[in-house]
């Protein structure tokens, strides 16, 4: 057996055949055709279950007419003991009962000796692609299962500590070297671009990561943005545009608001990802896309496609993985560290101390909904931190905030615009009712007199008052 240089794959290949000849000519083809260079030989087949049980080994091509043991015999305790090594069995002979009992005993291939060079090449590479995709799927599930981050530096732009969040990065992490699509679901200003640019720079991918926001634009303009045109392909084209699947070559293409796309553009990014390749406008030279695919969407694409809006095919080709960011309102834990987060960066943004929050500001936070999530808190940061003078900050921005950015109250009657004591037989005295409301809004308030005078509409010394008013007298 001769080691030679341990480059591409990452596991190694074994040759088994008692002709050196072969062995030889086989190597040198496998190099010089697919580029596999980490493969080793063997000439004895009684060594190979020793060289399995060193570990390393992903593939063996193995021949079937062998002195001491033979090809099937070594097929079978191969299957037995190492069952996640892949075998390919290359034979001299053309037996089709012979193939046939060989592939019961889990070959993955079988070839004949004077195959097409080609043939053989062929299989070999497929059966290294399978491989791959069974380690990388291995590795992912190991990470996802042990839960911590290799690289917690690429989400250092991402403030957070709430769990779903962190299990979102561990998945991230997880699937981003694979080449297949990612999509990323969530509400507006979750967070989806940062997770798009934490997965492109774990991809270890050398290309760039190329944004292009597909909401409105038609299919021309679509067809045009993405595979770009040759001089001449239209009156107006008098210059050559590259597309951006080409910019993004060996690098990442991120499609978001991909739930706007029109059908027939639908129909374009499916051919793309299904055949691997496009034509600019007015060229007749396929390209290859050489760029990995993230998608994002606020919209719930489930729902488009039972709809008719967004084509099935599509949507499971581009979910082959996913990941859902949650809402600013369901990780109440991340508003007080974004709050301090952004009070750091719009300070030093616009050349100030940073002001000191009042105490009540995030339990008043935690109650508001936030459905612009992160844009919308940051933005109400940033413009307090703008207008505010003193050191202390002041409420009056946010107040007003939420004020304007609340849902405007349904049109059905809520409860609280109804009559709660119309089903009372025996009335509450005035006292009680007074005593029921406040303790109400303190609870809903988490305890905050600020926000409960608020909610009940008095200024803050009258509920003082009324809660004073309430404590049982001491006995
Ligand atoms: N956890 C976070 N930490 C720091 N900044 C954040 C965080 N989440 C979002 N942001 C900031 O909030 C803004 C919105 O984020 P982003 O654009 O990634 O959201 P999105 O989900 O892609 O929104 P849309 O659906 O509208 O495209 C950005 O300025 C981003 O930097």
């Amino acid at each position: 057996m001769n080691a030679m240089d341990q480059q591409y794959p990452t596991f190694r290949i074994l040759l088994v055949d008692d002709e050196p000849a072969w062995l030889k000519s086989l190597s040198l083809t496998l190099r010089s055709c697919a580029g596999l260079t980490n493969i080793s030989t063997c000439q004895d087949s009684r060594e190979v279950m020793g060289l399995l049980a060193q570990g390393g080994i992903g593939l063996v091509l193995l021949d079937l007419t062998m002195p001491h043991l033979s090809g099937e015999e070594l097929l079978k305790q191969v299957a037995e003991q190492y069952p996640e090594t892949t075998t390919i069995v290359v034979s001299g002979l053309n037996q089709l009962e012979t193939a046939v009992r060989c592939m019961k005993l889990g070959a993955f291939d079988y070839f004949i000796k004077t195959d097409d060079e080609d043939r053989i090449v062929g299989g070999v590479l497929r059966a290294v692609r399978m491989k791959e995709m069974q380690l990388d799927y291995l590795e992912m599930s190991s990470r996802l299962a042990s839960g911590e981050l290799q690289h917690p530096d690429a989400f250092a732009a991402i403030v957070t500590a709430d769990r779903a969040m962190l299990n979102v990065f561990a998945y991230a992490e997880a699937v981003a070297k694979s080449p297949q699509p990612l999509m990323i679901t969530g509400e507006s200003g979750v967070g989806k671009e940062l997770i798009a640019q934490a997965v492109h720079r774990l991809s270890g991918c050398r290309g760039k990561l190329v944004t292009v926001n597909v909401a409105g634009l038609d299919d021309t303009v679509f067809a045009d943005t993405l595979f770009g045109h040759v001089r001449g392909a239209f009156t107006g084209a008098d210059q050559l545009r590259r597309g951006m699947v080409e910019e993004a070559a060996d690098g990442t293409l991120f499609l978001d608001e991909i739930g706007d796309l029109s059908i027939p553009s639908q129909v374009k990014l499916l051919r793309l990802l299904q055949e691997g390749e496009f034509f600019p406008l007015g060229c007749d030279q396929p390209r290859r896309l050489k760029a990995r695919i993230i998608v994002a969407t606020h919209q719930n694409l489930m729902e488009k496609e039972s709809a008719g809006t967004f084509r099935r095919d599509l949507f499971y080709r581009l979910r082959t993985h996913q990941v859902h960011v949650p809402p600013l309102r369901e990780r109440p834990g991340d508003i007080t560290l974004l709050l301090d987060h952004f009070l750091r960066e719009a300070a030093q943004a616009l050349g100030r101390k940073k002001p000191t929050p009042p105490r009540e500001l995030a339990q008043f936070l935690v109650m508001y909904s936030f459905p612009g999530n992160v844009r919308e808190l940051k933005a109400m940061v940033y413009d307090a931190v703008s207008i505010h003078r003193d050191r202390m900050l002041s409420m009056e921005s946010f107040l007003k905030a939420v004020g304007q950015s609340q849902p405007p109250v349904k049109e059905s009657p809520s409860p609280s615009r109804q009559n709660p004591f119309a089903g009372f037989v025996d009335l509450p005295t005035f006292s009680d009712a007074a005593a029921f409301l406040v303790a109400e809004a303190m609870h809903r308030a988490n305890g905050n007199q600020t926000m409960a005078a608020r909610l009940l509409g008095i200024s803050q010394p009258a509920l003082n008052k009324r809660l004073k008013a309430m404590r049982p007298e001491p006995v």
